[in-house]
């Protein structure tokens, strides 16, 4: 069965810490509905502070909503049941910004990777789950010995993929994954992520600032402001024919000759 996340009408509102305190809450997330199936990819972009990092955190069920359901495959995860999640933290992976950064320099490749499927109480053969996860991401098993420090920074950003790869999930959140590397750096990140969803199936949500990366990588788009989803759509007609002055904002900031560049790719 292919696997669907969704969200329903979620929201989510801080408590307003203001010296003036005139408002009650600050709305971070408003009234989203989004849902996310295996093979797609979606962008999701909008402004510094629009509200995409707390919609990953509710989607991770990591932060309660207010307001709304998160469900996987029909099943309640938010609210959700007393019960543990870990079958849901099993099938919907999160890839933070800057992965590489994330992986503990004490702790060698195998470790990194045996780590997540000990904690989420993967049973099976754990080794053959690692090799698959190292041949999915292109790494050699002959890494497996060395530590963060001893690998490259491209190999230590597949390290951090892998990870997220080795409890077999369905669905990934991708916070900013292609942020601040270098542009070869980048564009073999965005190959791997392509190979991920259009090869293997798996679903993904991809946050970034980076407009040309999303016009890559993503067959739609979501554009995020003041919390609301204010437009969606195919990606090549949301960055074309923009109906929001968010969106026509955002599409300005992207240099034109790159745009056309990733936008031409769907091109027959
Ligand atoms: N723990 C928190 N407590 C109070 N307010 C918060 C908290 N986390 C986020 N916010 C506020 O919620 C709003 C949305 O923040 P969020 O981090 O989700 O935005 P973002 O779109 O990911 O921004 P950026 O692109 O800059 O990372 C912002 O106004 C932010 O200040």
């Amino acid at each position: 069965m292919n696997a669907v996340l969704s969200g329903c009408n979620l929201g989510l509102s801080y408590p307003d810490r203001g010296l003036l305190k005139r408002r009650a809450a600050w709305p971070a997330v408003q009234d989203v509905s989004l849902s996310i199936s295996g093979g797609d990819s979606i962008g999701l972009v909008g402004g510094s502070g629009a509200g995409k990092s707390t919609l990953l955190r509710i989607l991770l069920a990591v932060e309660n909503p207010n307001a709304g359901t998160v469900t996987f495959n029909d099943t309640p995860v938010v609210p959700g049941p007393a019960s543990s999640l870990r079958w849901y933290h099993r099938a919907v992976q999160y890839i933070p910004q800057n992965p590489a950064a994330a992986l503990d320099p004490r702790m060698n490749v195998e470790r990194l990777l045996l780590e997540p499927l000990r904690q989420l109480r993967v049973s099976g053969d754990h080794r053959a789950m690692i090799l698959n996860a190292l041949h999915r991401v292109e790494l050699d098993p002959g890494l497996l010995s060395r530590r963060p420090r001893e690998l490259s920074g491209g190999q230590n950003q597949r390290v951090a993929i892998a990870r997220a790869l080795v409890p077999s999930p369905h669905i990934l959140l991708a916070d900013e994954p292609v942020s601040g590397l270098d542009l070869p750096l980048r564009n073999t990140v965005l190959a791997l992520m392509e190979r991920l969803v259009h090869r293997d199936g798996l679903g993904l949500l991809f946050v970034s600032h980076d407009l040309a990366a999303v016009a890559r990588l993503c067959s739609r788009t979501l554009v995020l402001s003041g919390g609301r989803i204010v437009e969606q759509g195919p990606t090549a007609a949301v960055y074309t024919r923009p109906q929001t002055r968010e969106t026509r904002e955002l599409v300005a900031s992207l240099p034109r000759l790159h745009r056309d560049k990733e936008l031409d790719k769907d091109k027959p």
